[in-house]
Formats: structure tokens, sequence, C-alpha cells
């Protein structure tokens, strides 16, 4: 039986006590794929985990059809960019998931950046308005998510939506026994907290050749892949923006620590509000607070502070303190529980 996680791990109050043995180094990781928009997500990200005094840097695993442009920009940020090869699924199965997701398989590199014990993968849609950096010391051995919500739209294909079943709410409408058990808890790979190492990067490849792509690509395959040692997250550390419709009852927005820009129309670098549910009050709050980070330049990372160290990697004076191996006790100091 898992231990469980320790609460004061998940509520952020009062000091954290990190006892790391020996060396470890941690990191956020975001991914970025294209000459597209999306290099506005990872520049929000960037300034958001600043604005939140995170103690680690943000790793940007970027394929290499992200314009040299886009890179710089990220580096006078204070990202590290690393290049990664694309991961796709076995070519005469590919057209079993959406295309759009196709490319998300290529994720899956960020288990090889071995340099780090502990990383936590933040999609380039997520905002992160208070410091999340105590979910580092949750234990060791473990799958860090949010479970996600299966009343959109996007999940048609499942049985679960054919049902009108939802893992967010699972009295509403029971899993019918003469359909076997109800789906193991399902998570939103949007954000997850995890441990790179050869061992599993080596196996998520060759399970990956031998399973045929389903519908949420990388998402799906790692939901059977840590099946076993999957632990739900609270809500506040992923809030997958349909939940405001789909599951009031379970969101508190002012609650919210980590908003992810999932639901259609959604991304605030795209945002017209003319989408179904985008003209909620709460939608348009969220944009706004997305936007606000955007543009205060008083996030933005200053020259003096960001020291060239090699070409591919730039390192902030913050993220060289962060990178340096830490002391076999060191104190977080996490936010207030409010
Ligand atoms: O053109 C693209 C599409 C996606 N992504 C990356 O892949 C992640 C997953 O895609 P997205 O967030 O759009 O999926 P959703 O969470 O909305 O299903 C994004 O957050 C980005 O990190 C990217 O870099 N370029
Ligand atoms: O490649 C599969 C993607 O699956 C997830 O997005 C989906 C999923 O969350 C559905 O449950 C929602 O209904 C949908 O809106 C949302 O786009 C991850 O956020 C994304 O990073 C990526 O892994
Ligand atoms: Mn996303």
């Amino acid at each position: 039986m898992a231990p469980e996680v320790p609460v004061d791990v998940f509520s952020g109050s009062g000091k954290v006590c990190a006892i790391n043995a020996g060396y470890s180094k941690r990191a956020y990781v975001t991914f970025l794929a294209g000459n597209g928009d999306y290099v506005k997500g990872v520049v929000g990200l960037a300034k958001g985990l600043r604005k939140v005094k995170s103690a680690y840097p943000l790793v940007v695993a970027i394929l290499s059809d992200v314009p040299d442009e886009h890179r710089q920009i990220l580096k006078s940020q204070g990202c590290i960019v690393r290049e990664i090869e694309p991961i796709y699924p076995p070519e005469h199965q590919i057209q079993f998931a959406m295309a759009y997701y196709v490319i998300n398989y290529s994720k899956l590199r960020i288990w090889n950046f071995e340099e780090y014990s502990k990383m936590m993968y933040l999609d380039a849609d997520i905002q992160v308005f208070e410091n999340i950096d105590h979910l580092f010391d949750a234990p060791d051995g473990y799958f860090y998510a949010v479970m996600d919500c299966f009343c959109e739209k996007t999940w048609s294909h499942s049985a679960q939506y054919s049902i009108g079943y939802c893992q967010q709410c699972p009295d509403r409408v029971t899993w019918p026994t003469d359909m076997g058990s109800p789906p193991p808890l399902y998570f939103n790979a949007g954000m997850f907290v995890f441990e790179p190492s050869r061992l599993t990067y080596d196996n998520l490849l060759h399970t990956l050749k031998i399973t045929p792509p389903t519908p949420f690509a990388e998402q799906d395959f790692l939901n059977m892949f840590f099946e076993k040692t999957y632990k739900p997250l609270p809500l506040v550390y992923n809030l997958v923006l349909a939940m405001l419709w789909r599951h009031p009852e379970n969101v508190e927005v002012e609650k919210v620590k980590v908003a992810h820009y999932c639901a259609a129309g959604s991304k605030p670098w795209r945002y017209t509000g003319k989408e179904a549910n985008m003209d909620r009050e709460d939608i348009k709050m969220l944009v706004k607070k997305w936007w606000e980070i955007y543009n205060d330049e008083s996030l933005d990372l200053k020259p003096e502070n960001s020291v060239a160290v090699a070409e591919d990697e730039t390192l902030t004076r913050t993220s060289i303190m962060a990178s340096m191996p830490e002391p076999a006790i060191s104190y977080i100091p996490a936010p207030s529980a409010a």
C-alpha cells in the first residue's frame, strides 16, 4: 500500500522540509513545438513561475521546428532550452490518435532528462498563480497529476461519455455492473510530477511501440503506463477549465493555484470570447489574469540576472542557485495556506 502523501505537501501550509538524500536537482519542464503562438504560452508560464518566486528553473523541451527567434525569446526569459527528437506512434496506426495530439507523444523525451531527479511537467497553456514548489517534496516512486473530466464533447468516443459517467461525480451516473469495473482513475496530462529515469524512459518507448494510439494520444498512454503508481492531486493544481461548467460544485475558482486553458477557445493568446462558455465571467477573469502576467514587464528577466552558460543553456542567477546540489536539508518557504 503506497504511503499516504504527507498533507503538508499539498496544503502548502507552513515551512516544507525537503530532506533530500544527497544530490538532487529539480526543475519545471514544458514542451514547445512549431513556429506558432504557443511560444507566448511558454513566456507566460516562465513569468508566472517568476511571479510566484519558484525556486526552480523552467526547462523547455523543443522540437527542431521551433525557430531561433523563439528560442532566443525563451532564453531571454531565463528558460533552459533543450532540443528533443520527435516521437511518433507506429506509422500504420497514427490515424487512431486525434491528429492534433500526435505531436504530443514527443513529450515522453522528458523522462530522459536524467540530470534532474524530480520534474514537474506543465503544458504551455497552463498558468501558475501560487507557488507550488512544495509538490516536489511528494514522496518519490509515484506519478502525481490531477484527475480529468469526461464530460466534454472531446470525450464523445468513450464509454464514459456515452453513459454520462464522470470520475468527478461517480455517484451521478453509477458505472453499470454489466460493463465490468469502472475505469481506473484518469489524469489530465497537462500537469504532472515525475522522476526522470533512463530505465523508465526505455520502458516508455518500448511499450509505446506495441501500444496502438488512442484519441488522447500520449495522455491515454501515460494513464495506462502509470496506472499502478498514479496518485491524484487536488484539483487546485490543474484546473481543467471545463470543470467550471461541468462540475462547479468541485471548484472554488479563487483557490485555484494552477489554471489549464485547455477548453476550446480558452487559449489566452488567441481568446476571442466567441466559443461556447468563453463569455463566462470566470473565464474572462482567468484570461485577464493570464494577460496581466504576460504583459507585466517587471516580471521580465533583467539582463543583469541572466548569465550565458553555453550555446544551448542560459541559466539565470536564481536558477543557478536552484540547480546547485540541494543541501541535506533545505527549507522552501511554502505559500501561506490561504
Ligand atoms: O502547436 C502546438 C501545439 C501544442 N504544443 C504543446 O503541446 C501541449 C499540449 O497541447 P494543448 O495544450 O493545446 O492540448 P490541450 O491541453 O488543450 O488538449 C501544449 O500545451 C504545448 O506545450 C505546442 O508546443 N505547439
Ligand atoms: O494529447 C492529449 C492531450 O490531452 C489533454 O487535453 C485534453 C484532455 O484533457 C481532455 O480530457 C479534455 O477534454 C480536452 O479538452 C483536453 O484538450 C492534455 O491537456 C494535453 O496536454 C494533451 O496531453
Ligand atoms: Mn494544454
